[in-house]
């Protein structure tokens, strides 16, 4: 199968000049001392981030390498790592287990499985996210400012490819004023909250949690083109982007029970007592809990995040569930991207991983749950054959081309977490 080499690594495309261009502009009078202020989380990101010159991915954690059946993946998307970036082990295979699970010695509670959802699951799960679950009642960073269709943007987005006079409009909830300036749809906003707890969590649920106020400023839109800006939806327990603490206030969204189930058996896959064995004086008076994940952990909450190929996510520390330990479980769909991780500040260099579609990679214990992570990069033409309809039998591929066009430009990462410890009814 032929290469694809993405415009921006083309010397003779528009993309790379222009990235060129604004490379040189950029630094043209920068003083010497820029990037002495730096941690070095930061430095790591403008590495990655960067269009011009382009990153060396030597140093990126590439498992994908070690399986055969992967090749053609890794070669069509011409972004690849080492698989000898950094140091990691294998872990002994469950009984459950069909696919391998990896952690890294000097990240504990860190686990890699790559491929650990099978390539038709990648399918479904990609439908999902924007069929089922980005649309009301769930809610998405678009909720905020547009009134949306009520049977979800997608499903708008395939009436118009169908008939593009069927793409309907889709207005702004505030009344357009040209003189306020309120934030747009956009990054997700980074707040330093208090990391929530068993002691604390009553007192940070009567936090107010006002509505965040529709933008004045942004016009109705092309349902086709505000697909991409899609961001987020919400999973489960809702949370609030103001203080970057759950809303229990609003009940509790309904987990879909397939995703639960991906979720529940990627936990049970790892052999845990392997990852933790010497860190027990860590957990303190959790004592060694991992022992009975097999029964307590419960997903309860969670995010889909989008991203098109410029998105990023900026280092960040998930602190606001109450179960500081309990595996947080993240699937990765649609174009590869590089994830940093690094310590409980941004001052300790992270680990570049790259995350492939059908990766799952776990974060748990009181460490890495509390470590800086991010994405800094999404690899531009990277989806996989498997994920493109030219791969897929009669069957499947009849309705496939519009989950293909979206995700050529996209990834998608379901995120997905414990709030409470599993029986614990929170009293509002
Ligand atoms: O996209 C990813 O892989 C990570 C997302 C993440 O860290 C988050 O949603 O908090
Ligand atoms: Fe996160």
């Amino acid at each position: 199968m032929a290469f694809t080499i993405p415009d921006i690594q083309d010397p003779k495309s528009q993309s790379y000049k222009k990235a060129r261009r604004q490379y040189y502009k950029a630094t043209k009078n920068r003083p010497a001392t820029y990037e002495l202020d730096w941690s070095p989380f930061r430095a790591a990101e403008k590495r990655y981030k960067a269009r011009f010159p382009l990153p060396d991915l030597s140093s990126v954690l590439d498992l994908a390498l070690l399986d055969n059946a992967r090749q053609q993946e890794v070669e069509r998307g011409v972004w690849r790592g080492s698989p000898n970036a950094v140091h990691y082990a294998q872990l002994p295979f469950k009984k459950t287990a069909s696919t391998p699970a990896y952690f890294i010695p000097s990240l504990p509670g860190l686990v890699i499985l790559p491929s650990f959802i099978s390539r038709e699951k990648q399918r479904q799960l990609a439908k999902w996210s924007l069929i089922k679950h980005a649309r009301h009642p769930n809610e998405t960073n678009l909720d905020t400012h547009y009134e949306l269709p009520v049977d979800g943007l997608w499903k708008s987005c395939l009436l118009a490819r169908d008939d593009s006079s069927k793409d309907i409009l889709v207005y702004p909830k505030a009344l357009y004023s040209q003189d306020t300036e309120l934030p747009k749809p956009g990054p997700r906003q980074l707040v330093d909250n208090t990391p929530a707890s068993l002691d604390n969590f009553q007192a940070l649920s009567l936090t107010p949690k006002p509505p965040q106020a529709p933008s004045p400023t942004i016009r109705a839109t092309l349902a086709s083109s505000l697909l991409y800006k899609l961001r987020w939806a919400n999973i489960g327990w809702y949370y609030h982007w103001g203080t970057k603490q759950y809303d229990f206030s609003k009940g509790k969204g309904v987990i879909d029970a397939e995703l639960r189930d991906v979720c529940i058996s990627a936990v049970a896959a790892v052999d845990w007592d392997e990852v933790f064995a010497g860190t027990e004086v860590e957990w303190g008076e959790a004592g060694s809990e991992w022992k009975s994940w097999d029964k307590t952990y419960e997903p309860d909450a969670g995010i889909v995040n989008f991203y098109q190929t410029k998105d990023t996510l900026m280092a960040h520390v998930d602190r606001s569930e109450v179960c500081a330990t309990s595996p947080l479980v993240s699937i990765s769909l649609g174009n590869a991207a590089i994830f940093l991780v690094g310590g409980l500040t941004r001052d300790s260099e992270p680990v570049p991983i790259l995350l492939r579609s059908g990766d799952v990679m776990i974060m748990s214990g009181p460490t890495c749950r509390r470590a800086y992570h991010g994405v800094p990069r999404i690899l531009e033409e990277t989806l996989p054959p498997h994920l493109r309809t030219a791969a897929l039998d009669e069957q499947n591929r009849s309705d496939w081309q519009a989950y293909e066009d979206y995700l050529c430009t996209t990834r998608i990462n379901i995120n997905v977490r414990q709030v409470f410890p599993k029986g614990f009814k929170p009293i509002m």
